[in-house]
C-alpha cells in the first residue's frame, strides 16, 4: 500500500470481529444444519477465515455473483456467473459476502436462493454501508457498519487488484 491510501479497518480489528462473528453463528446454528453459501469473488477471503471460527459441522459451497464491473456503483442488474448445483433442500443456508451496499446482490440472492426451497436462509456480510442502500435488505449478521467510502482490501477489489491487501482501506485522493 501507499502513502495515498488510508486504513479503515485494521487487520487485527478484521481478525477480532470475524472471531467474535464465528462464535455467534456456533451458537445460532448449533442444532441446525449449516449450508454457507460464499458470493465469489469479494467474499473468498472472509468466507476462509469466518468458517474456521464457526466450531460445527460445516458445509461450503460457491457461486459467483457480478454487479460492479470496473466501477465504482452497481448496476442494478445481478448476474449470476457461476451457480451453486447442489440440492439445498435439507439446508440452513448462511449466504457470506463482503459487503452489502447497494443491497442488490444480497437481496437477489437471498430471493433466489428461497425458490429452491431450503429450511432456512439468513445473510453474514463483513461490512455494511446502509447509506447506499438501493432495496431494502439487513443483514442477518454483520461486522462492521461503515460510512460512504468506496473501500478495497480482504477480498475488495479496485479495478482487478488489492483483493489481498490484509486491511480495509480507502485512497485518500479518490
Ligand atoms: O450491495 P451491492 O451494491 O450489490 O454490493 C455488494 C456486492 O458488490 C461486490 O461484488 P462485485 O459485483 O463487485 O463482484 P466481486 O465479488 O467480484 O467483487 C461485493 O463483493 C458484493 O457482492
Ligand atoms: N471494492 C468494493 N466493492 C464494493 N461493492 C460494493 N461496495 C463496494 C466497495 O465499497 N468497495
Amino acid at each position: 500500500m501507499d502513502e495515498k491510501c488510508k486504513v479503515v479497518i485494521s487487520k487485527e480489528e478484521i481478525a477480532d470481529k470475524v472471531k467474535e462473528l464465528g462464535q455467534i453463528i456456533t451458537n445460532d446454528y448449533k442444532d441446525k444444519n449449516l449450508l454457507v453459501v460464499s458470493l465469489l469473488k469479494g467474499s473468498f477471503i472472509f468466507t476462509a477465515d469466518l468458517v474456521r471460527k464457526i466450531n460445527l459441522r460445516v458445509r461450503v459451497e460457491f457461486m459467483t455473483t457480478s454487479s460492479y464491473g470496473s466501477q465504482e456503483y452497481s448496476s442494478g442488474k445481478v448476474r449470476v456467473v457461476n451457480d451453486l448445483h447442489a440440492n439445498i433442500e435439507d439446508y440452513d443456508i448462511l449466504i457470506v459476502d463482503d459487503i452489502v451496499d447497494s443491497g442488490n446482490t444480497m437481496k437477489f440472492i437471498m430471493e433466489y436462493l428461497r425458490k429452491r426451497n431450503p429450511k432456512s436462509v439468513k445473510s453474514c456480510v463483513l461490512l455494511d454501508k446502509p447509506e447506499r442502500r438501493e432495496v431494502e435488505i439487513e443483514p442477518d449478521y454483520y461486522g462492521f457498519r461503515i460510512p460512504d467510502l468506496f473501500i478495497a482490501g480482504y477480498g475488495l477489489n479496485y479495478g482487478d487488484y488489492y483483493r489481498n491487501v490484509e486491511d480495509i482501506f480507502v485512497f485518500e485522493d479518490k
